[in-house]
């Protein structure tokens, strides 16, 4: 869907907006934003994606046509739209395309790592002042099973406990309703202690810089590119945006004692990070396979449940803000 609105000034804005995100705080925060641009006389349209992954053609048929270096594609949406967009950017003919992205998700750990505002005049007063992007990190990532296609995420490739509990949320219509009272948390809480519980433990070898690491007993096995998982939680406090780095974290289970005790460390004050099951390796590219088949996350969207042989390499992307 397209709306256009013709107006008179340099800049020009094509918002590129999934109104679900955020169980509709994307549609509010894209009405504030479209009320702005009119108020302020600057040329704008609008495209709704109607469908999962149809951000992702979206943003690829936009970096394929041309523009005139004051046009901005402005993402509103969660971390998975965000997510859709830029993997649609790096599959284009222009993959240095930058975009700029107002989080109005329910997680928003990218906006939360990136410092970016969530609000629309602040990202508008700042397009308007400076259109020079920053180049941030992201992470890249190839499946065996998908052959040579590269996949890019902002946030973090989960495998295991992260991935369980995303999926019990996903599955979940109590979190839906919940989510529209804004007590989506609860219930989020509610599925970690259940994964706690019931999330099995596996092998996995990680590899890098020619060194192989083999984890017995893995229950967490997160790729990241920031310190956040689950809309807030920091899983990984030193990990940083801009180091041209990405971390793997996995978290082992000894006994179920030890590992809540990591948790209680991990959300009271970052300290979990000197517990003897938690581990974490920092590269530019890191190997990671898994023994059994577990559930995976990439951004928060559920991915097929697998053996996982995985090559990530961190990347970059450019980001107006
Ligand atoms: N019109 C649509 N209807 C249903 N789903 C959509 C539509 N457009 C996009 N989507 C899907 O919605 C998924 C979830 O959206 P998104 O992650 O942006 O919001 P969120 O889950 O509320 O936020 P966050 O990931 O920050 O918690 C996206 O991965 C995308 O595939």
């Amino acid at each position: 869907m397209s709306i256009i609105n013709k107006m008179s000034n340099n800049l020009t804005i094509h918002l590129l907006v999934n109104e679900t995100a955020g169980n509709g705080r994307a549609k509010k925060v894209l009405e504030q934003t479209a009320l702005l641009l009119v108020n302020e006389n600057i040329d704008f349209d609008i495209q709704k994606s109607t469908y999962p992954g149809e951000a992702i053609i979206l943003a690829e048929t936009y970096c394929n046509q041309k523009h005139h270096k004051n046009e901005v594609l402005l993402v509103i949406g969660g971390d998975g739209s965000f997510n859709e967009v830029l993997n649609g950017i790096k599959r284009s003919n222009k993959p240095e395309t930058p975009c700029a992205y107002l989080p109005a998700g329910t997680g928003n750990d990218f906006g939360r790592a990136a410092h970016l505002t969530s609000n629309p005049q602040v990202l508008l007063d700042h397009l308007k002042a400076n259109l020079k992007p920053s180049s941030i990190d992201c992470g890249s990532f190839k499946l065996a099973e998908f052959g040579k296609q590269t996949f890019y995420f902002v946030n973090s490739f989960g495998i295991g406990f992260d991935a369980y509990v995303n999926h019990l949320s996903n599955i979940s219509t109590l979190k839906k309703m919940l989510n529209r009272i804004n007590e989506g948390k609860l219930i989020y809480g509610s599925h970690i202690l259940t994964c706690l519980r019931k999330q099995d433990t596996f092998t996995v070898e990680v590899e890098c810089d020619g060194k192989k690491r083999y984890y017995q007993n893995a229950f967490l096995v997160t790729t990241t590119n920031h310190p956040y998982l689950g809309g807030g939680i920091a899983l990984l406090p030193p990990a940083r945006i801009d180091s041209h780095k990405i971390n793997t974290v996995i978290v082992e289970k000894y006994t179920i004692k030890s590992l809540i005790k990591l948790f209680i460390k991990l959300l009271k004050d970052g300290s979990h990070l000197e517990c003897p099951e938690f581990h974490y390796i920092e590269a530019e590219q890191i190997t990671v396979k898994t023994s059994k088949q577990e559930f995976g996350q990439v951004d928060g969207e559920e991915i097929k449940r697998g053996n996982f042989n995985i090559d990530f390499v961190v990347d970059q992307f450019d980001l107006l803000r």
